[in-house]
């Protein structure tokens, strides 16, 4: 565990602006007003005080129509149903096919923060005005002072002024001061640092034994710092005598040691991003991301999950505008795993980002649905609830243990329509095939989700990013082998993973698109995330690769994930009997370019096919 993790943030930004950076801090500090709001209540007022105040600041809220009109008329936070009846918290996923048509209204559903926080501020928190008063007396009284000061220079005449005006020139003396203050810090903290300045002064790189130089880990952080800064504006702060690979080499021993990274993996995950943005990453894995939840649809509707919840002391709030059902949990005074209504199938404690493969996939009511490794059932789960349990969810997974959890979760959230089967996803089509839609969440190497796994940072080895590329091709051509092109509905696949690694996701989607000239990329229908790279590292990818969508820890404040979606445009292809002997004559050149660009062939493949099928029967205790 790196270094880092022992020192955890406080709770990270709430999910309302995908795009905004994960670490706002003014998002976070209005998230702990409410948070102080909330447990001021509670120590006033003994009975459920959570719900009290809310359901005041919903009250104030829906009385006062200039808010109201400003924002939205549902707008009051945690107030299900407002004044004019209009329900919240509605769930538009529950009796609706589509997640795009009330995307509009739901928006409007959201909470504003901010009023929120204003209001809450000064409902439960009088005190706390007069105390911001109190402790900024000094200020105002000084500001005054200067205030007297410029008097004395001003023609008296001036000074017959409103009140107002005294206040505006206090005010604004108020501010210069504050200005003022800020520059001096910013001077102060400019001195602190010993790269090129004024005088000329540049950071050096250090030299000596290595271990030496990683003795004093405050040491590292800061000289995490400087080199960046030098490698941001490489052309002034260098050094002459040193190559720009020399200070990155220094960054990324620093950064793997500081926060406990094999050099491998690091060197790997830092190759992703500019310099800046790479710490922007290796930090946010420090950061625990949001816990959240899913209404399920079958069982509730979110709005009556939350009012739930809320009695029981939960303070949340809807995950944000992209998703109708989910919940973020800021706090609570029960166990969010052990609720009545957890337990009663409402929710699935489920990533923000492991709704987004569901949404992209976007199943149909009565469409047979294929959802390759499936174990414990998030996904699933949340498949069938789009279906309205009907049609029919195949819910596979390879492993049988997993599998337990997964029928655990199945009947606790009411799933009807599933058919649990356990299979090497490869086997498929021949098990089972003609689907209108195939989910392939596929196993990966959890680069996506350090902040969870810790141990992920240091047990990936080279051969892991050889090793699982390869299992998610052959999956990724099962899966779009399993899908009939001529579905009315659908003639879809998604491929996901929960890594950030280009092996697992853009290598794998091109892989796909070069073996199946009968699939094509479309969009994923997710309006955030970021473009899938159409090239890394001197590798070409086909450029619709672009419409892949990327979700950052340190961009969205969710765990890493990869979505791709395919549409199957015929089902010819794989008519012909070996498609792949009959693709691989075909285009020698692109065999060979793809061996070279994927370290993957299919002699090997067939070979590694039927190693782990013998390994399966043997599992299975049947002789070979
Ligand atoms: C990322 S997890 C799936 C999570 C799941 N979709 C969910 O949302 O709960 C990957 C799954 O792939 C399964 N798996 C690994 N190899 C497989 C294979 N060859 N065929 C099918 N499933 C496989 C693992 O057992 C694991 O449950």
């Amino acid at each position: 565990m790196g270094r880092r993790a022992k020192n955890k943030q406080g709770p990270p930004a709430p999910l309302h602006d995908p795009e905004a950076p994960a670490f706002d801090s003014s998002k976070r500090s209005r998230t702990a007003k409410k948070l102080r709001a909330a447990a001021a209540a509670a120590a006033a007022a003994k009975d459920n005080k959570r719900k009290r105040a809310t359901t005041d600041q919903a009250e104030t809220t829906a009385q006062d129509t200039t808010k109201v009109n400003k924002k939205s008329k549902k707008q009051a936070p945690a107030k299900v149903v407002a004044k004019d009846g209009e329900d919240l918290w509605d769930n538009a996923e529950m009796g609706s096919d589509d997640n795009d048509d009330d995307d509009e209204d739901l928006l409007d559903d959201e909470f504003d923060m901010d009023e929120m926080d204003q209001d809450s501020d000064n409902a439960i928190f009088p005190k706390a005005d007069t105390d911001f008063l109190g402790s900024d007396d000094e200020s105002v009284e000084e500001a005054g002072e200067e205030d007297s000061e410029l008097d004395s220079d001003e023609d008296l005449d001036q000074f017959e002024g409103t009140l107002d005006e005294k206040k505006s020139r206090q005010i604004e003396a108020r501010k210069a001061k504050l200005a003022a203050m800020a520059q001096a810090e910013l001077e102060d903290a400019a001195l602190q640092t010993n790269i090129a300045d004024q005088d000329g002064e540049r950071f050096e790189l250090p030299e000596g034994e290595e271990e030496t130089l990683l003795a004093d880990i405050s040491g590292v952080n800061d000289r995490i710092k400087e080199v960046v800064s030098v490698l941001n504006d490489f052309k002034n702060l260098r050094d002459p005598s040193r190559s720009r690979q020399d200070y990155v080499d220094r960054l990324l021993k620093d950064i793997a040691h500081y926060y406990g990274y094999s050099d491998f993996l690091c060197e790997k995950l830092f190759n992703l991003f500019p310099v800046s943005e790479a710490i922007e990453f290796f930090e946010a894995n420090e950061v625990p991301r949001p816990v959240t939840i899913r209404a399920n649809t079958l069982r509730t509707r979110r709005r009556d999950l939350a009012q739930a919840l809320i009695n029981r002391g939960v303070n949340l709030d809807p995950i944000g505008k992209w998703s109708k059902v989910g919940l973020q949990i800021f706090d609570s005074n029960v166990p969010i795993g052990a609720t009545p209504e957890y337990l009663a199938g409402h929710y699935m404690l489920q990533a923000a980002s492991s709704f987004l493969p569901v949404m992209a996939l976007a199943p149909q009511p009565n469409e047979r649905v294929l959802d390759m490794a499936s174990a414990p059932g998030g996904k699933t789960t949340y498949i069938a609830a789009l279906q309205k349990n009907t049609g029919m969810v195949f819910a596979n997974d390879a492993s049988k243990d997993r599998l337990k959890s997964l029928v655990a979760n199945i009947h606790r959230m009411g799933v009807k329509n599933a058919v649990v089967c356990n299979y090497d996803g490869r086997e498929f089509p021949k098990v089972l095939g003609g689907f209108d839609r195939v989910l392939l969440d596929a196993p990966c190497s959890g680069t996506g989700v350090i902040s969870k796994d810790q141990s992920v940072k240091l047990n990936k080895t080279e051969s892991d990013f050889i090793d699982i590329p390869r299992l998610q091709k052959e999956l990724i051509l099962s899966a779009i082998d399993s899908v009939d092109a001529k579905s009315k509905t659908g003639g879809f696949i998604v491929y996901s993973t929960c890594s950030v690694t280009v092996e697992e996701n853009e290598s794998v989607v091109d892989y796909a698109l070069r073996k199946r000239p009968n699939v094509k990329l479309v969009s994923t229908t997710l309006d955030f995330g970021r473009e899938g790279f159409v090239s890394y590292r001197g590798k070409n990818f086909h450029p619709t690769l672009k419409m892949t969508r990327r979700f950052y820890p340190h961009v969205h404040n969710m765990d890493g994930f990869y979505v791709a979606k395919f549409k199957k445009l015929s089902n010819k292809f794989e008519d012909k009997k070996d498609d792949k002997e009959v693709s691989d004559n075909e285009d020698e050149d692109e065999q060979a370019e793809s061996e070279e660009e994927t370290g993957f062939n299919d002699e090997e493949d067939q070979e590694l096919i039927k190693e782990s099928k013998t390994k399966l029967l043997k599992k299975k205790g049947i002789k070979v």
